[in-house]
């Protein structure tokens, strides 16, 4: 995407095909620091401190993690003991985006049906690019379906500008291009529809106002930092027209794991008739879980994530302590909105209800 002119996006392979560069997200937005990750180690430690972030990001910096495997295997030939160990423990870096294990899952027999060393290097380099375009190529084709639910708004306001809520970041930064929830925003900037975000903040991490914020700001879309607990009061005020999120992983049922506080928007949202749709690649798709409350893994991240927070004085980026230090914290890093709370989904294919068989209408595949 355009930053200040310069195309970027959130990974790419350096030229020595051995140096995976990606952009620090803990950093932003008050610096914008590139990361080397060169070893599985480093992959996962970027993964898992949220350095990237995003299901689909998570699943591209998987992808080039096993290609990392591939590359820096002791015995070139990579046996399948060595490749399967160290691709579970890639797995096991966060638990609750589905994209993670899909890329994984994905590239592994890439690895295991070419039949040299130099041939299983090659294969696992073409596989990662392949994911990686893939997400890119699913992300434009989410905006270009998303965007018809912008201009349907525009219209039924007679030209006025449209006011869109988001939670979390669902951007480029946590994809590769686009993003899945602001895809639609991008796409209908790049229409000349006139839209203006309400970003929550999204604490503990604060994606939302660190990382959402950056990027609207850099693609010149109005925008609104709000509390993660205004949303309810804007939607009873008449000034949210349609939520947008995204998600880590949705069953196949249509139940949805993303940041916590996104089924709280779920219910103000159903309790004040607005439109609430979920954007994804079927990539976060989980095509094997029925029960979403149930059955997805929510993530429990440090305590301290909750217990201070971090800023910028001008200068030095710096984390202050809230709560008194003695006081416990809980940090639940996602939740789940069932499927009667979404209007429906985004996907690469166009717009479905959030139910399993208009899910099959889409991907009559799975
Ligand atoms: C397009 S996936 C974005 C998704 O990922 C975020 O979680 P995290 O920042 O912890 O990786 C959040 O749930 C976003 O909606």
């Amino acid at each position: 995407m355009l930053v200040d002119g310069k195309e970027m996006r959130p990974i790419w392979l350096d030229g020595d095909h051995r140096t995976v560069k990606v952009i620090d997200q803990r950093l932003l937005p008050h610096d914008v620091v590139i990361m080397d990750l060169r070893t599985l180690d480093e992959i996962i430690y970027a993964i898992q401190e949220m350095v990237v972030r995003g299901a689909p990001l998570i699943g591209a910096t998987a992808a080039y993690g096993v290609y990392l495997i591939v590359l820096n295997a002791p015995d070139p030939s990579v046996p399948e003991d060595y490749l399967t160990a160290e691709s579970e423990r890639l797995k096991a870096a966060r638990p609750t985006a589905v994209n993670l294990a899909w890329a994984v899952d994905r590239m592994v027999p890439a690895v295991r049906t070419a039949k040299t060393p130099g041939e299983k290097r090659s294969a696992a380099l073409a596989a990662a690019d392949e994911i990686i375009q893939l997400e890119a190529d699913n992300c434009r084709r989410i905006g270009e379906h998303g965007v018809a639910l912008i201009r349907e708004l525009r219209d039924r306001k007679n030209g006025g500008t449209v006011n869109l809520l988001t939670h979390c970041n669902a951007g480029w930064l946590a994809c590769v291009e686009y993003g899945t929830a602001t895809a639609p925003m991008y796409v209908a900037r790049e229409q000349g529809i006139d839209i203006h975000v309400w970003v929550d903040e999204t604490r503990p991490l604060n994606q939302g106002a660190r990382l959402t914020a950056w990027e609207l700001g850099k693609a010149g879309i109005p925008h609104t930092v709000i509390t993660d607990n205004a949303g309810g009061h804007l939607m009873q005020h008449g000034l949210v027209d349609m939520v947008i999120t995204g998600t880590d992983r949705t069953t196949y049922t249509g139940d949805v794991a993303n940041k916590i506080g996104t089924y709280l928007k779920a219910l103000a949202a159903r309790d004040n008739d607005i439109p609430f749709y979920v954007a994804l690649p079927s990539t976060t798709f989980d095509w094997t879980l029925t029960d979403g409350i149930r059955e997805i893994p929510i993530e429990e991240r440090d305590p301290d994530e909750v217990r201070y927070i971090q800023g910028s004085d001008g200068g030095e980026l710096r984390n202050v302590l809230v709560p008194p230090k003695d006081s416990p914290a809980a940090n639940y890093a996602f939740d789940v909105t069932p499927a009667r709370l979404v209007t429906g989904f985004i996907t690469e294919r166009g717009i479905c209800r959030a139910t399993a068989g208009d899910i099959r209408r889409l991907f009559p595949e799975r």
